[in-house]
């Protein structure tokens, strides 16, 4: 008896080394890029790069034309007289990995490299299913559905994701670190369609052999999902991705790990579209803006910002911004007299007014003569309205 629990335990920490091992290996560092069906259904034109023009440049600088841009040469470019050094999806694949995968302690599974990394050197390509941004919204459903709350999508371009929850490669076992040693690079990839941007860790400072290799994931704060920062870093500002805002900055307002499962399930969902991705992309930065108002008191300064016209999920944190109630007084059909809370901004109230102003004014409305005073009320004989001075949605003005 005496000896069965450390027996047990040792099975346990067994078969938790074995699951290690079938992930990095189900996900190993040579799955190429899937093309789901709706990348294949969606109409873009496909990209011809054109190989760099002078027979003399070995494209490795960026002197290159095409390294300049950011677009990777066609496999044509290498039969130049000075051959090609911009095949870095290609050449990946024939080169010694830079990186290799195992436990990263409490973190999970890492990346580390697996030798002496110099900076700028490609390290590994972010490869997965390339879906549309239609996809993403139909598997954002189904993860939800079937509990799968740790997702990896990558916005990928305009309209492109690069999601490798399922089928991808190591790139995925890429930790946060508030001071990351890699960043991603976005490229022009020929024959892929327009739009569509590949994906690659690059070294941002030269590494040394058996460093872990992390990149900053640049999540807003959520006050639900954010996690807490175990990358050790002099500069760890506690939190994968941004801290919460001053108001919101103390532990005993953050929800353990059992109130986060209870809001899971009703119905809070995690951010996996831009908000769950490693975040950099040379075209649209999802960092929110902070309004010029007069209101600074906490989290609520921070505004959503929409990168194109596609549909996303708010946030936790904007939600509940627009869930703290509103007070207004409906008169002949007029809202007026409204009264917001401190939390609300500048966004929020005029979201907030815009809804009302769906039910303001009714023209047919009843007019209830004790609730018009005589001084602010002024009849026209022809008209079926009437004019007023009311503190209204737009603010304190005459209103018919
Ligand atoms: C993209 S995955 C990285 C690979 C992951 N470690 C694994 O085992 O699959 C992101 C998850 O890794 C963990 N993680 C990554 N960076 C972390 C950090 N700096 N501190 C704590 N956990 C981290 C968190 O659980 C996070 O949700």
């Amino acid at each position: 008896m005496v000896n069965q629990a450390p027996k047990a335990q040792k099975s346990t920490q067994n078969q938790e080394t074995q699951n290690i091992k079938n992930t990095i290996k189900k996900f190993h560092a040579n799955v190429q890029p899937i093309l789901h069906s709706s990348y294949k259904a969606n109409q873009a034109k496909v990209v011809r790069v054109k190989k760099c023009w002078d027979e003399n440049c070995d494209c490795s600088t960026e002197d290159c034309d095409n390294v300049c841009d950011r677009k990777v040469c066609p496999k044509s470019c290498t039969l130049k007289k000075a051959g090609c050094r911009n095949q870095v999806f290609e050449e990946y694949r024939l080169k010694d990995k830079l990186f290799y995968a195992e436990s990263s302690g409490e973190k999970g599974i890492g990346l580390f490299a697996s030798r002496d990394i110099k900076k700028y050197d490609f390290i590994v390509p972010y490869n997965g299913e390339i879906i549309t941004a239609a996809e993403l919204e139909i598997r954002k459903k189904k993860y939800k559905e079937i509990g799968v709350i740790h997702t990896y999508p990558f916005k990928a371009g305009r309209g492109f994701y690069i999601d490798p929850t399922e089928r991808g490669n190591s790139a995925r076992f890429a930790n946060h670190s508030c001071d990351p040693n890699m960043i991603a690079q976005k490229y022009v990839v020929n024959n892929r369609k327009e739009g569509f941007r590949a994906i690659g860790y690059i070294a941002d400072r030269d590494i040394e052999k058996h460093s872990e290799l992390t990149i900053n994931y640049g999540y807003d704060y959520d006050p639900v999902l954010s996690q807490r920062c175990l990358c050790g870093a002099e500069a760890c500002k506690g939190w994968i991705g941004q801290p919460p805002p001053p108001a919101d900055a103390k532990d005993d307002e953050h929800p353990n790990d059992e109130e986060v499962e209870s809001l899971l399930d009703e119905d809070e969902e995690r951010r996996i579209d831009d908000d769950d991705e490693p975040l950099v992309d040379e075209e649209d930065e999802n960092i929110p803006t902070k309004l010029n108002n007069s209101k600074s008191n906490n989290y609520s300064e921070l505004m959503p910002v929409m990168n194109s016209l596609e549909q996303r999920e708010l946030s936790n944190v904007y939600k509940k911004i627009l869930e703290i109630p509103v007070r207004a007084q409906l008169k002949n059909g007029l809202i007026s007299e409204l009264q917001f809370e401190k939390e609300d901004t500048e966004w929020s109230e005029n979201m907030k007014r815009a809804i009302l102003n769906t039910i303001s004014f009714n023209p047919s409305a009843p007019r209830d003569e004790k609730l018009e005073s005589d001084e602010d009320k002024e009849w026209t004989e022809n008209n079926t309205a009437f004019f007023t001075n009311e503190k209204t949605l737009e603010g304190n003005c005459q209103v018919a």
